[in-house]
């Protein structure tokens, strides 16, 4: 049997996207434009032929409610769903919720890109008081709740899961839809492609564009960087994100 495909998908346009502020593990909703592309990915999913044997999702609302649009419109709502805490956001500490122009501004263009991008410096920890806090939320009773994560902290909690859970269905021949987050695709992004600490700076994922890998049997990409479905829509969004914090 062949390997599945897996499809990737980030939320649609949140609420703290539009406004600019740092978001990490703090559940925001969609926006209506957010909820529009999220719908627009699932005509996507069926413009392509892609329909999803099996959803799995973060524990955040912003992801949840994407996915939900786009397999609605795909038809697809009635497939199982797993959702676990470790394809949640990259958590951004002391920085959740605040606005990225003025930290950029505070702080200076060095230290805001060494924050948002690089591998292994985490932002500042989160007071476990602070509003913004996630240490307490009851959905995550049972597991150590960060108070800030680098994208490092990220590829660790997500890669072994990845590996034996949503590798064993792409095994099984499944198409994946994985509806999560712009770094903690970045996670997975690299590791599938094998981009360096230092390259995977560069990389910025779209909102609510359906990314699709098919796998060699090792499960590496056939096609590196794999395929946007709207790749058009996912240049100008990814060059979006990159220049958030921008006024
Ligand atoms: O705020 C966040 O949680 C992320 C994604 O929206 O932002 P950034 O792209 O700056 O890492």
């Amino acid at each position: 049997m062949s390997n599945g495909k897996l499809i990737l998908m980030r939320h649609g346009e949140s609420e703290w996207n539009a406004s600019n502020q740092f978001t990490g593990w703090q559940d925001v909703d969609l926006t209506e434009k957010g909820r529009a592309e999220a719908v627009r990915g699932g005509e996507l999913l069926v413009e392509n032929d892609l329909l999803p044997d099996v959803l799995y999702t973060s524990l955040l609302r912003r992801a949840i409610t994407t996915a939900n649009l786009a397999l609605d419109e795909a038809d697809r709502h009635w497939i199982p769903v797993v959702r676990d805490w470790r394809l949640n956001e990259r958590h951004y500490g002391a920085l959740q919720g605040l606005n990225k122009a003025e930290t950029k501004e505070k702080y200076g263009d060095e230290q805001f890109m060494k924050w948002r991008r690089s591998y292994d410096t985490p932002p500042p920890a989160i007071d476990p008081d602070d509003e913004y806090s996630q240490t307490g939320d009851p959905r995550y009773d049972g597991i150590a709740v960060p108070l800030t994560e680098c994208l490092q902290d990220v590829v660790m909690r997500l890669i072994p899961y990845y590996n034996e859970t949503i590798a064993a269905d792409l095994r099984a021949g499944k198409t994946v839809l994985v509806a999560a987050h712009g770094n903690s695709l970045r996670a997975l992004v690299k590791h599938l492609d094998g981009i360096s600490d230092e390259d995977i700076a560069e990389l910025n994922i779209p909102t609510g564009n359906p990314l699709v890998y098919e796998l060699d049997e090792d499960l590496r990409p056939i096609t590196p960087g794999g395929r946007y479905l709207d790749p058009e829509a996912a240049a100008a969004g990814a060059a979006a994100v990159a220049a958030q914090g921008s006024k």
